[in-house]
């Protein structure tokens, strides 16, 4: 297998408590940056200490780019020299990553940064990694430029355009009514240009303001802000957050009101979540001793849609690794569909385009195997001044490709908004 692979040979890691109450946000320079933010919490991080970028994988099994990357961080640990006194998940040696949705598809990432800052619980840590000797906050933290907005757009529709994905919504529910299979969710892209390279902090600050509660990412290109957690693991607790049926939020609060009504009652949307949820219990029980899920899904409101939501609890058995379950739980019904391999074949099919990381997970990992992996939704890809933005619907027996249509629409305004400069 060819892996580019990038890992000096002895890491020198320290942990060290920060006096610094800044907007973690303050401190990401401009090149490269990642981060994982919720509610003014999480990391952010920047520098590559070592990085692994995996090819399409050539055999049929579908994990190989998760034992891959599995293989390479346990390698890299090994050579590690850590000095951490806080102990808390996010401390220590700290990796960020993106794995493709599809096995077939080049691009899976983990970096281990230089320079890691986070924040939990109101306290917050640095992080330096080296190869040379340990490095001191003042010699990391250093002024950074302001973040720059991003200039004028120019938006283009993608391939598949819009008149093509509604007819691959028409033929997937076709499918569905045919009973090939229960549920698919089928993907668009659409494409934005700027002026300039684009400042991936000034996504970032925005999304992290208009969607506190959702999983604000950037990890080697992958920008997003994302409301479903495939996995949090903190020693042997996971909590997972399942997502599927959605509706817009309303204009005013009778309206808003009326939209919830209708998406806790729609038949339609209740299957779409009920697939999500089994599919979800079908992959975590046998990894877990116990699991809790409830018995009906509560709603999740977020600035541009309400979403039916499940928290899903467990208590992993031993021995069992956080990438393990994030190999095991992707693609889950939420982005793939059920049959699970079924709904992946008509993906292929009738998308006609790659996904690359996107509705892949996304997330972070530390050396005790504490982490939080979302699945990359509300995204783009930005490579220079191009923006690559993704949104995608669960398809079921009822769904209707205009309205599926206006929901893809109602996903895309996290990067659009994000992407689009204030006056
Ligand atoms: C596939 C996406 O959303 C998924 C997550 C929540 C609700 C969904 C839905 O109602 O269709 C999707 O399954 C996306 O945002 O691109």
């Amino acid at each position: 297998m060819s892996v580019a692979l990038e890992s000096p040979k002895q890491l020198t890691i320290r942990t060290v408590p920060l006096r610094d109450g800044r907007p973690l946000l303050a401190h990401l320079p401009e090149a490269a940056p990642l981060a994982w933010l919720r509610g003014g919490e999480g990391l952010v991080g920047w520098g590559e200490a070592a990085r692994i970028t995996l090819p399409a994988e050539a055999d049929g099994a579908g994990v190989r780019r998760f034992t891959s990357a599995a293989r390479w961080l346990e390698e890299v640990l090994a050579r590690s020299r850590v000095t951490n006194d806080l102990g808390l998940p996010g401390t220590g040696p700290v990796v960020f990553g993106g794995f493709t949705f599809a096995p077939g598809s080049a691009g899976s990432t983990l970096v281990l940064p230089r320079v890691v800052v986070g924040r939990r619980a109101g306290r917050t840590w640095l992080t330096t990694i080296g190869d040379g000797p340990d490095a001191r906050p003042e010699e990391v933290l250093h002024e950074i430029r302001p973040h720059r907005p991003v200039g004028p757009l120019t938006w283009r529709d993608g391939s598949p355009d819009a008149a093509q994905w509604r007819a691959a919504v028409a033929e997937a529910v076709a499918r569905i009514r045919s009973g090939a299979l229960d549920k698919v969710v089928l993907a668009r892209e659409v494409h934005a240009d700027a002026p300039a390279d684009i400042d991936v902090r000034t996504l970032l600050a925005r999304l992290s303001r208009d969607y506190p509660g959702c999983y604000t990412f950037s990890v080697a290109g992958m920008v997003g802000a994302t409301p479903e957690l495939l996995i949090r693991r903190e020693g042997d607790d996971v909590t997972s957050l399942v997502l599927a049926g959605t509706r817009p939020r309303g204009a005013t609060d009778e309206e808003d009101a009326r939209l919830a009504a209708d998406l806790t009652r729609s038949a339609k949307d209740v299957e779409e979540h009920r697939y999500a949820v089994d599919s979800l219990r079908a992959t975590l029980t046998p990894l877990c001793s116990a699991i809790d899920v409830p018995d009906r899904p509560e709603l999740l409101r977020l600035a541009n849609v309400q979403h039916l939501a499940s928290p899903v609890r467990g208590r992993l058995r031993p021995d069992v690794s956080t990438l393990d379950v994030v190999a095991a739980m992707h693609p889950t019904a939420a982005v793939g569909g059920t049959p699970t391999s079924t709904a992946v074949r008509v993906i292929r099919e009738l998308e006609g385009t790659d996904r690359g990381r996107y509705a892949g997970p996304v997330g972070w990992l530390d050396a005790r195997g504490n982490g939080e992996w979302g699945i990359a939704l509300r995204c783009a890809e930005i490579t220079g001044s191009r923006a690559r933005l993704f949104a995608g619907c669960g398809i079921v027996a009822g769904s209707d490709p205009d309205a599926e249509l206006a929901e893809a629409d109602s996903k895309f305004r996290v990067m659009r908004d994000a992407l689009t400069d204030e006056e």
